[in-house]
């Protein structure tokens, strides 16, 4: 698994994150594991950390960096592929040094989305997946914690020349644009 290609993609909620790496996917032949999306997967599933995850979720907190690791690994261990996008994580330090710790992957850089809190809130209202955590309440904590805990994932990565910052704040195809040129290594696909 030290072979496989890994770009973390980080931003706040709602920063467009999971719709920038769908297109992504398609452009470039990455796959995409959300570590969002495969916690919830984990609570339908009937896991026994079903409850704990959930309530980790609807308070906003970040889940325990080995249930996230296991999940993230599991699925990359299952896959033919091996260049993968990593969305919404590493989301704390714990989060970044687990993941190095137990997969030995250091990423290839780290796509960054900024985006203004105004703007965020507005698409994560309207977002409409009927997610527990999609609410002004949660949300307000999220954006807590996506300062608290993700700031400094964001600095070691940029002492290490590793952040690529890209304005959010724009229409998905003209974020795109921005993007693009970042994967044009990894254009040719297997
Ligand atoms: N550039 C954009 N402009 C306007 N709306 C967007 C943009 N990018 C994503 N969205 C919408 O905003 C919401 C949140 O986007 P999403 O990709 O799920 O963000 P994240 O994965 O960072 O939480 C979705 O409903 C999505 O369709
Ligand atoms: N690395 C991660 C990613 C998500 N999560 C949890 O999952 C929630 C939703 O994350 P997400 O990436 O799906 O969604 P956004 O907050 O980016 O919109 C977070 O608020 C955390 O509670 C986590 O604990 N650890």
């Amino acid at each position: 698994m030290k072979a496989a290609k890994v770009v973390f993609v980080l931003g706040g909620p709602g920063s467009g994150k999971g719709t920038q790496c769908a297109l992504i996917v398609e452009h470039f032949g990455f796959t995409h594991l959300s570590a969002g999306d495969l916690l919830r997967a984990e609570i339908k599933s009937g896991s026994q950390n079903g409850a704990m995850i959930q309530s980790m979720i609807k308070e906003g907190k970040i889940v325990p960096s080995e249930v996230t690791v296991k999940l993230l690994q599991k699925a990359m261990l299952s896959s033919d592929n091996d260049k993968f996008l990593i969305d919404g994580f590493p989301r704390n330090e714990e989060n970044r040094s687990a993941f190095e710790l137990i997969t030995g992957i250091r990423p290839e850089f780290i796509l960054f989305f900024e985006c203004s809190e105004k703007e965020m809130e507005k698409r994560v209202l309207g977002r409409n997946e009927g997610r527990i955590d999609d609410n002004i309440e949660t949300i307000k904590k999220r954006f807590k914690v996506f300062i608290d805990s993700g700031l400094p994932v964001l600095k070691h990565y940029d002492s290490l020349g590793k952040l690529r910052k890209i304005n959010g704040d724009r229409m998905k195809e003209e974020v795109f644009e921005s993007v693009r040129p970042l994967f044009t290594a990894f254009a040719k696909k297997d």
